[in-house]
């Protein structure tokens, strides 16, 4: 079965008109009992009914359809406050009543509106009161009858009880509510990290060269740039090695492309190996490879040049059963010396690179400074 839908009515017009249904309707006895014992004639009997049977009904349509439903919730506790001093001072203070109607008045009015609205059930059944004594004369009748008596105690334990019972309802739907909002605060939070990581994903990937895994040109120029500064700014050095596999058209040409493709990955894997932690290997181009060397002097760049040209003469690129013998030219350029951007850089290690494979290839080319 569906679940109703949630009431539009707010709750305290709801509440109170349960709370006054209920409750007025046995006050309407007891006060009618204490009536039976003081004759007070028909216009007593009809106020009865007005208040405590017709005016809960016609309390609840006016707060329902009110803009304002809490305020006009308010004014119908205050006109309860008004009739419930006129009937105690009308029935000459029965002592149960007397108790009680106050009682209810300021339990009421303070629930909602704190120690304002105490003082105004106060001074609201205290208006009434006198209003009764101006209607009414002062009449002193502490005594009732047992029923009269009676009924009154039962109002009171029936309307505390529906208190109860509403703060009891309110704090378990105030415990579930709680209890889903941290559900679903930790649901967002899941969601979050998960967008977070799927971002930082996304954000390598459009950093990466697909085939080897290592940085593209993009990030190399971003990279370069900061690295740059932070040696220009550290007065250190920084080198830069441009390495270009010899010949590899013909592994293309004798292997096929997927062959190439296999070689170019396990280049990759081997200059990805040797660098250091801030070291930044990336592809550059189809066969040509680039390894920024932060804080590293011209010689030392140099040196690791020849290593990597001596270790891949060295040691043939094994793609299943085929090994490949295969060499790099490189060229070399350093920060300060060939230049202080990241273009002069490059140009530098470019020109140097043509020198090398001018010169035969399988080999290490450097400008001269500035050149
Ligand atoms: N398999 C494969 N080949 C590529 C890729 N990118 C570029 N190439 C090939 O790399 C080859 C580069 O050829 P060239 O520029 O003539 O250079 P080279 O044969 O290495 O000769 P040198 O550089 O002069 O020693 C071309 O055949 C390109 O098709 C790639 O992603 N995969």
């Amino acid at each position: 079965m569906a679940a109703a839908p949630p009431s539009t009515v707010h709750w305290i017009v709801r509440m109170n008109h349960r709370n006054r249904t209920v409750c007025f309707a046995l006050l309407f006895a007891a006060l009618g009992a204490h009536l039976l014992e003081r004759p007070l004639g028909a216009p007593a009997w009809a106020a009865l009914v007005l208040q405590f049977l017709i005016g809960p009904q016609l309390q609840y349509l006016w707060a329902r359809r009110s803009a304002r439903p809490v305020q006009a919730e308010f004014i119908n506790m205050l006109i309860d406050s008004v009739g419930f001093g006129v009937w105690t001072a009308v029935l000459g203070f029965p002592l149960a009543v007397t108790l009680i109607l106050p009682i209810g008045a300021s339990f009421n009015l303070t629930a909602f509106r704190g120690l304002r609205g105490l003082g105004e059930a106060v001074v609201a059944t205290g208006a009434g009161g006198l209003l009764g004594v101006v209607l009414q004369d002062l009449v002193w009748l502490p005594q009732a009858g047992v029923v009269a008596t009676g009924l009154a105690v039962l109002v009171l334990h029936v309307f505390v009880a529906l208190v109860a019972l509403s703060a009891h309802d309110r704090s378990v739907r105030l415990h579930v509510a709680r209890q889903q909002l941290r559900a679903s605060e930790q649901a967002l939070q899941q969601q979050l990290e998960q967008n977070q990581r799927l971002h930082a994903q996304l954000e390598d990937q459009a950093h990466r060269d697909p085939l080897t895994g290592l940085f593209n040109r993009r990030y190399l120029v971003e990279t370069m740039e900061r690295a740059l500064a932070q040696s220009v700014q550290q007065r250190q050095a920084l080198s830069l090695l441009l390495l270009d596999l010899d010949h590899f058209k013909q592994v293309n040409d004798t292997w096929g492309h997927q062959i190439g493709d296999e070689v170019l990955r396990a280049v990759a894997a081997r200059l990805a190996a040797h660098v250091r932690a801030g070291d930044t290997v990336c592809r550059y181009g189809g066969e040509e490879f680039l390894v920024l060397l932060p804080g590293m002097l011209h010689a030392q760049a140099e040196e690791r040049a020849r290593h990597c040209c001596a270790e891949l003469a060295q040691q043939p690129i094994q793609v299943g059963d085929l090994r490949l013998a295969m060499t790099w030219s490189i060229g070399v350029a350093s920060h300060p010396l060939h230049g202080g951007s990241a273009q002069a850089l490059i140009a530098a290690a470019d020109r140097a690179l043509y020198q090398a494979k001018h010169q035969g290839r399988n080999r290490v080319a450097m400008m001269p400074a500035h050149a």
